[in-house]
């Protein structure tokens, strides 16, 4: 479990995270999504415990995060900008990998080594970027941390590659609850990976969501009453986070269950009522236009 109470971090006088807040509970797989340079990259290096918050705490269950060995050798971070020790091969990356995390899996590291299909003699310098970044996902999976925090962690790699490391994250969180804290800027990378979702601006979390909550409380509503002037006092009993009017139809982006939905109609004559499926990325917009904030940058 990842708590961060209260957590800033400033460099100079830039304020990268301010006041933030969150929880990540074991075995779950929680999306930071975040507009470019929104704190992303600096709250995962907290969390990740190199780099120092000005003030707040953060807890690797109940230990203290910032250069803590122990957790550390929990903790494995891939970060956008990976690193390698300069002229070293996949295998010697591995034996440095094992040194350091106690829980190092070779026979998990040669298994993989199908799914990969990389030479492990080969110098990982040399290696396309996309096949770096598989080479870091190898030695993340084959140490066998109890918490995985990948920054932009899809980068560079083709499609199967990604819907293969999709499936060993889900395997590894089903199998043995590993916990994924996961940053992008891009909502539908990581729309079916993630149970939970929360977006940075300008370094503060503006919302926290569960995805199987999210999607079962937000509609989509088209509705045109058989009395116009009924509206109004149909659309006070609804929680609206959107209304549109086309012709005689009204469009609400309406928040509340279908059940609760269709019983604030009930009572009025309708002579059209569809209730509509939303998109992620449509309760995202409607929920986030609701608070006056733009965030087209998360959502390309
Ligand atoms: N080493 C640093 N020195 C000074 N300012 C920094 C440093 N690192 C980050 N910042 C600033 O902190 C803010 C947050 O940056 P950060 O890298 O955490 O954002 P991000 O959400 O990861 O962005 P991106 O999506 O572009 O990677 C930015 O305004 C950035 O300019």
């Amino acid at each position: 479990m990842i708590t961060v109470k209260n957590l800033s971090k400033t460099y100079q006088k830039e304020h990268a995270v301010e006041n933030l807040s969150l929880s990540v509970k074991k075995g779950s797989i929680y999306g930071l999504l975040g507009s470019n340079g929104a704190g992303k990259t600096s709250l995962l290096k907290m969390i990740a415990g190199i780099l120092r918050p000005n003030s707040g705490d953060i807890l690797i269950d109940s230990a203290v995060a910032y250069e803590n060995i122990e957790v550390k050798k929990r903790v494995v971070f891939i970060p956008d900008a990976l690193y390698f020790y300069p002229q070293a091969t996949v295998k010697q990356m591995a034996q440095y990998y094992k040194h350091f995390y106690p829980n190092w899996n070779q026979a998990r590291f040669q298994q993989l080594e199908e799914v990969f299909n990389i030479e492990p003699n080969r110098k990982v310098h040399r290696l396309s970027k996309g096949m770096k970044r598989q080479v870091a996902f190898w030695l993340a999976l084959s140490a066998m941390p109890d918490i995985l925090i990948l920054d932009e962690p899809i980068d560079g790699l083709d499609p199967v590659m990604r819907q293969k490391i999709k499936n060993l994250l889900f395997q590894e969180v089903a199998e043995r609850e590993l916990t994924v804290l996961i940053s992008s800027h891009n909502l539908r990378e990581i729309e079916d990976l993630c149970d939970h979702v929360g977006i940075m601006h300008n370094g503060k979390l503006l919302i926290e969501k569960d995805l199987d909550d999210l999607k079962s409380d937000t509609h989509k509503v088209q509705l045109a009453l058989a009395d116009p002037t009924h509206e109004e006092h149909l659309l006070n009993k609804l929680t609206i986070l959107h209304k549109e009017k086309r012709g005689s139809i009204t469009l609400l982006i309406v928040r509340g269950s279908e059940g609760e939905i269709e019983k604030a109609v009930a009572t009025t004559k309708l002579l059209i009522f569809d209730l509509l499926p939303l998109t992620l990325e449509e309760i995202f917009i409607y929920e986030m236009g609701g608070v006056g904030y733009e965030i087209e940058n998360i959502l390309l």
